[in-house]
């Protein structure tokens, strides 16, 4: 079994004070629209829930789920659909949202996909965003943070699955035995 502990990085009262400002942000850009959040599971449901809340133009939100690392710590580099929209976007002002952006393999692959569907407008919405990290640049209007490399969890963010539920985000360091 593995043996690692977490250290907070940013905390409960430091993600809400960004995530209103990043509604604030959304409720100027979209007034008098109704406005499309697509939720990439399972990461950024935390994210997607707490900047909905803040969002007073109406809001529609779907969900779709790409393919996941597994249970490491490192990019797979393929993209695959496990869980599609339910709702088409065909015409509707969509922010994608993402807990993290790290290589950037994730959004590349999947804003073109979602550009076929026509929405007439598409932006990105992030939570956290490594830029050290990047593979492939991606466009983001909108972000909650810069991190330095480090593997991150909580709000929304896995190790192995857990460690979602933490209300912060927590950097997760390994023992070296
Ligand atoms: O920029 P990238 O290198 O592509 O990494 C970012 C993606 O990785 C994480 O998802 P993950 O595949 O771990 O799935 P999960 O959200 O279900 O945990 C995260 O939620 C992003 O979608
Ligand atoms: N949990 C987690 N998932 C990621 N996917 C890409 N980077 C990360 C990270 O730092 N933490």
């Amino acid at each position: 079994m593995d043996n690692h502990s977490i250290s907070v990085l940013i905390s409960e009262d430091e993600l809400a004070k960004r995530i209103n400002e990043l509604g604030e942000k959304i409720n100027e850009d979209y007034e008098g629209k109704e406005v499309t959040l697509i939720c990439i599971l399972k990461g950024s449901i935390f994210f997607t829930c707490e900047l909905a809340k803040r969002i007073h133009v109406p809001v529609i939100i779907d969900f779709i789920q790409a393919s996941s690392y597994g249970s490491g710590t490192s990019s797979s580099g393929t993209v695959k659909i496990k869980k599609d929209l339910d709702e088409s976007i065909e015409g509707k002002d969509v922010i994608i949202i993402e807990d993290i952006i790290d290589s950037g393999n994730t959004l590349s692959k999947l804003i073109p996909l979602l550009e076929e569907r026509k929405p007439a407008s598409l932006e990105v919405c992030t939570l956290l965003d490594k830029p050290e990290r990047r593979e492939v640049e991606v466009n983001v209007k909108y972000n909650g943070f810069n991190i330095p490399d480090e593997f991150v969890v909580g709000y929304g963010l896995d190790y192995d699955q857990k460690y979602r539920n933490l209300p912060f985000i927590g950097v997760l360091h390994m023992d070296e035995n």
